[in-house]
């Protein structure tokens, strides 16, 4: 019998800046959060016996190595803001040394969830060719509120 599809998810948090320039509420002004991202992969389960990654679909140490170094750590205490909120970009342009990370649109949980998964699906696709393939992702901005990118 054809093994069922199966998927695996590894969760990692961090903590960043952020607003929304234009919203109507309280996510004008700066704040922030701790963030959780929330990555699944899916593939074959390996068979190779005796070796490390027996049984696995991929080890979760190395999808936090990936996550980490491309997303997570870059993305951790720094401000994350819109290209277009040039006031706020340039004034943490003026802040000496400050961890601030321009991005393409409004920081909102669903641009960012896109933003993670358009800089992660490649470099999964690129690490285990073949084998696997990052499916979808959660980011959470709050307990309550999350965004879900799922590969088209
Ligand atoms: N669709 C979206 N709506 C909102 C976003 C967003 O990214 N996408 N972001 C915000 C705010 O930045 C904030 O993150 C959410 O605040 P809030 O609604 O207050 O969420 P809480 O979980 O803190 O709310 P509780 O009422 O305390 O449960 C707003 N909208
Ligand atoms: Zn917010």
């Amino acid at each position: 019998m054809k093994p069922a599809p199966i998927s695996i998810t590894r969760r990692l948090e961090f903590d960043a800046g952020h607003r929304i320039p234009n919203h109507d509420g309280q996510c004008k002004h700066l704040h922030g959060h701790r963030y959780a991202i929330e990555l699944t992969l899916s593939g074959e389960i390996a068979n190779h016996p005796g070796q490390a990654d027996d049984g696995m679909v991929l080890d979760f140490a190395d999808i936090k190595r990936l996550s980490n170094q491309y997303v997570v750590e870059p993305w951790d205490h720094a401000f994350l803001v819109a290209k277009e909120d040039q006031g706020l970009v340039d004034f943490l342009n003026s802040l000496p040394n400050h961890k601030t990370v321009v991005m393409e649109h409004v920081p909102t949980v669903e641009n960012l969830a896109q933003a993670a998964f358009n800089i992660l699906s490649p470099l999964f696709d690129k690490a285990f060719a073949g084998r696997l393939q990052l499916t979808a992702i959660r980011l959470y901005e709050t307990p309550n509120c999350w965004a879900d990118v799922h590969r088209p």
